[in-house]
């Protein structure tokens, strides 16, 4: 029989004013329909840092995350407030492919263009009206580089990106995340189709990728949670139990679901 946990009791910490913060939720809501997948988020992403998501399959992450870009636009209704530099970029009047580009997003399974490793690059660049010849080969060489896949592909960028290994797709996708320069990427399960080595590879990037950007990252690996991130929020039924320095959230878990949850008596 599956155990009944109270939703009033929950652990979620706040910053001081001292910590940049990239993004912060007040109250946010999400409704496929009738199904309230999720209650009242109130969180805060520090700036340059790797904050994870953690929790159960179908506890909300992924919509929560979903929501910080306005994905869920067209499927969900979201509700409450998603403070970025000083704007709620929930209001409708909000150019949702301009937030897309401060706001980036890498999926759960690596989905490069069918075309080659420099076009997956530059067709959004270029979309967005960057044109120029060095430009472009300056981006390319850049943004690769920050996904610590320019060593292996530089002298064929004209392979197709179908062609690398599931790996290398996934740093290629988080390159073309980059190309934007967004300020936060958001990443839903990034490892979760790769082998052990190249998980390795892309936590190795987000590491070096953190010093530039602010990262929120959706697991389902613990282990994952406790190599990259600074900070962990703990998802249970649509609702954010715990929020705490990692630390924290692995060796002293502040109440009783997160406890079960970290000593694997669930989910
Ligand atoms: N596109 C959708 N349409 C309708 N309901 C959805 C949709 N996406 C998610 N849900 C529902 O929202 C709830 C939360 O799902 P969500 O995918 O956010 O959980 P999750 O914690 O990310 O799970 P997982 O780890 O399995 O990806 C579930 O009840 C799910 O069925």
């Amino acid at each position: 029989m599956l155990k009944q946990y109270s939703f009033e009791k929950t652990a979620v910490q706040t910053f001081d004013d001292s910590v940049s913060l990239a993004l912060k939720t007040d109250n946010l809501q999400v409704f496929y329909g009738a199904n309230h997948a999720m209650h009242d988020a109130n969180l805060e992403f520090p700036k340059n840092q790797i904050t994870a998501l953690i929790g159960a399959s179908g506890s909300g992450k992924s919509t929560y995350l979903r929501s910080l870009n306005r994905m869920n636009d067209g499927i969900a209704t979201v509700t409450g407030k998603i403070w970025y530099h000083g704007v709620d970029i929930n209001e409708p009047d909000v150019n949702i492919y301009e937030i897309r580009r401060h706001i980036g997003m890498v999926f759960q399974r690596p989905n490069p263009f069918a075309k080659s490793i420099r076009e997956n690059i530059v067709y959004a660049l270029k979309a967005n009206g960057i044109k120029g010849k060095d430009e472009l080969a300056s981006r390319v060489e850049k943004s690769l580089k920050g996904a610590a896949l320019w060593d292996e592909v530089k002298d064929n960028l004209e392979k197709s990106a179908l062609s690398l290994s599931g790996g290398q797709q996934q740093r290629l996708c988080i390159a073309r995340s980059i190309a934007m320069e967004p300020d936060v990427l958001l990443l839903d399960e990034p490892c979760s189709a790769l082998d052990s080595i190249s998980t390795v590879k892309v936590e190795e990037t987000l590491l070096e990728l953190q010093k530039k950007y602010s990262i929120i990252i959706v697991t389902h690996n613990m282990q994952q949670a406790s190599r990259v991130s600074s900070q962990c929020a703990f998802f249970h039924l649509g609702h954010v139990m715990e929020y705490t320095p990692t630390a924290t959230m692995f060796s002293n878990p502040q109440i009783p679901v997160t406890q079960d949850y970290i000593a694997g008596s669930f989910g």
